[in-house]
């Protein structure tokens, strides 16, 4: 079946955090509408640009594309940005139940508001492994007062102005900025009391549950910087599904979610239906300076403006490491799902740093800070294009003496845009090395997303990667399949993959200010095979050329 979208992207006036901000939305709505399909469907989207002055694109997180790395929605890389005034059609396959989402993957519009949720469900008649009696569906964001604009000119300017923690987290896009629904509990640092009538645009999103019920919660976070700890009061979660694949369900009181993530929990509404309970979202991983985000889940039973009779859970301390370790290492694949090759073939090591580059400040893999080319690569690979990107591939590798415990002895980093090219059905082990910041002493969380694929996590370790020694530490029976997965601090994270899909993949750290700093390489392989690329994404740089020129390429 084909599901048809008629969808505009535009620049509005809204208060999801009940200030008026200028953002970016869809068909009116903020955040974007959300799409639910069955697996086996043809999703096909209209996009039109109603932006005045800038392009635009959009991405399907989680969907692999499979046949169609034309409509993964990165600009400079699958596609040409659309122009303001016209329109793009991606036309795709969701081949994989699960929660997914979308959002813009050009310059900062996911900052701005570009995203929405994407659901995949399974066809009529087939069961998921796990019962529940109704869903939700949990779009997480964080929202500046800063433009995006403002926020992307500062992080290219020298010296580099950061975009500091955000003013407000939002729960499918509402947030209070200016007061907390838990002000009476006096935990959430003069923040006045929020007076709700119910209609308005920024008050939260009630769950209403009936007692004795279990319901799915999916959750999906498109921070653009924030990592997030989710927990209702009271209640514990299964956790049964992350990007869209199946895990081993375990119980826990809270989840942690970084940006690029998803998950599916379940709760079963065994508590005293006389009562309310929260649901909050909090900071971690850096220092936080945002207030909780909160909303409500009502027991039917009662009014939902009858308040919770104690505080929302406080969320984890932000640098409790150990921790959040923890919880993600209690991920593994449910029982009988496919388990990686034994082996790889080939294998790379990612040093992450954050460097210099003539005051302006970058951060860079293997010493080198993304830079994306005018002609998106899928075009100019394929049609073998000379002079669109460097020819000479990143290194695979970095000096093992490099100190990660230590910022770097020198900080300079040099820019490129060249390729990591895969055999096709190479299998591929991707080592991500976490190392200290430029100054100071600290590493940061990085989640790191691939397009295109899902990719096998076999482990986690402290310190540096030694090769060797650490492999014997793999998981290769039990190891989760995800297309998001982060680096701790310090740490380096395995993940093995295989390059089947034709076509030209980002492979990048979804914080965006980070990626807008070059923290990103590009993949690519098979694409002698990828079919007729649609003429629309070829309209820029010298595939467009080739058009002027009367040959088609
Ligand atoms: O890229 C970043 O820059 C700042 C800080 O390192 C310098 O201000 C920060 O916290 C980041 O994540």
């Amino acid at each position: 079946r084909v599901r048809h979208y008629n969808w505009n992207v535009e620049y509005m006036i809204r208060k999801p955090d009940c200030l008026e901000h200028v953002i970016m939305g869809i068909n009116g709505e903020f955040p974007g509408p959300t799409i639910r399909a069955e697996v086996g469907d043809i999703l096909h989207i209209k996009l039109t640009n109603k932006l005045d002055t800038e392009g635009t694109v959009i991405h399907w997180h989680g969907i692999r594309q499979i046949g169609t790395p034309w409509a993964d929605g990165t600009a400079a890389i699958s596609q040409c940005a659309i122009n303001p005034g016209e329109s793009f059609h991606y036309r795709f396959h969701v081949d994989k139940a699960g929660t997914y989402f979308y959002h813009g993957h050009y310059g900062m519009q996911r900052a701005a508001g570009l995203y929405g949720s994407l659901i995949v469900t399974l066809p009529k008649g087939q069961n998921e492994p796990f019962h529940y009696d109704a869903e939700f569906n949990l779009l997480l964001s964080d929202l500046w007062h800063t433009s995006s604009l403002q926020q992307q000119v500062g992080l290219s300017s020298a010296p580099m102005r950061w975009i500091g923690e955000p003013q407000s987290l939002l729960i499918n896009g509402r947030g209070q900025f200016n007061c907390s629904l838990a002000a009476k509990y006096g935990n959430t640092t003069l923040l006045p009391q929020c007076n709700f009538k119910g209609g308005e645009e920024c008050a939260p999103k009630i769950l209403h549950v009936e007692p004795n019920k279990t319901y799915r919660i999916r959750i999906a976070s498109t921070t653009s910087l924030a990592s997030l700890n989710l927990a209702i009061s009271n209640h514990k979660l299964i956790v049964v599904e992350a990007d869209g694949n199946y895990i081993h369900p375990f119980s826990v009181d809270d989840i942690d979610i970084y940006s690029g993530e998803t998950y599916s929990v379940l709760l079963t509404t065994d508590q005293n239906p006389n009562k309310n309970y929260w649901l909050s979202i909090g900071v971690r991983g850096r220092k936080p300076n945002t207030p909780q985000g909160l909303t409500i889940l009502n027991y039917k039973t009662i009014s939902a403006s009858v308040f919770p009779t104690s505080p929302p859970p406080i969320t984890p301390l932000w640098n409790d490491f150990n921790r959040s370790k923890a919880f993600t290492k209690q991920i593994i694949s449910k029982m009988g799902t496919p388990q990686p090759p034994k082996t790889s073939d080939r294998r790379i090591l990612l040093l992450n740093t954050q460097n210099k580059l003539e005051g302006f400040t970058k951060w860079a893999i293997n010493n080198v800070s993304l830079t994306l080319p005018i002609t998106p690569y899928l075009g100019s690979i394929k049609y073998k294009l000379n002079n669109t990107f460097d020819k000479t591939a990143p290194p695979d590798t970095f000096p093992m003496d490099y100190d990660i415990f230590n910022s770097p002895v020198n900080p300079n980093t040099t820019t490129g845009n060249g390729v990591y090219t895969f055999e096709l059905n190479e299998i591929v082990d991707v080592i991500l090395q976490n190392a200290n910041q430029l100054t100071g002493n600290g590493s940061e969380i990085h989640p790191y997303h691939l397009h295109g694929h899902d990719f096998w996590v076999l482990g986690y370790g402290d310190g540096k990667f030694e090769p060797g020694v650490d492999e014997k530490k793999f998981n290769l029976t039990r190891a989760p399949l995800r297309n998001t997965a982060v680096i701790f601090p310090y740490g380096w994270t395995a993940l093995r993959f295989k390059a089947d899909n034709p076509g030209v993949w980002a492979f990048h750290c979804h914080i965006e200010p980070h990626l807008h700093m070059g923290m990103g390489v590009i993949f690519a392989e098979g694409v002698h095979k990828v079919g007729t690329i649609p003429t629309d994404a070829l309209t820029c740089g010298l595939t467009a050329t080739l058009f002027l020129n009367g040959t088609h390429p």
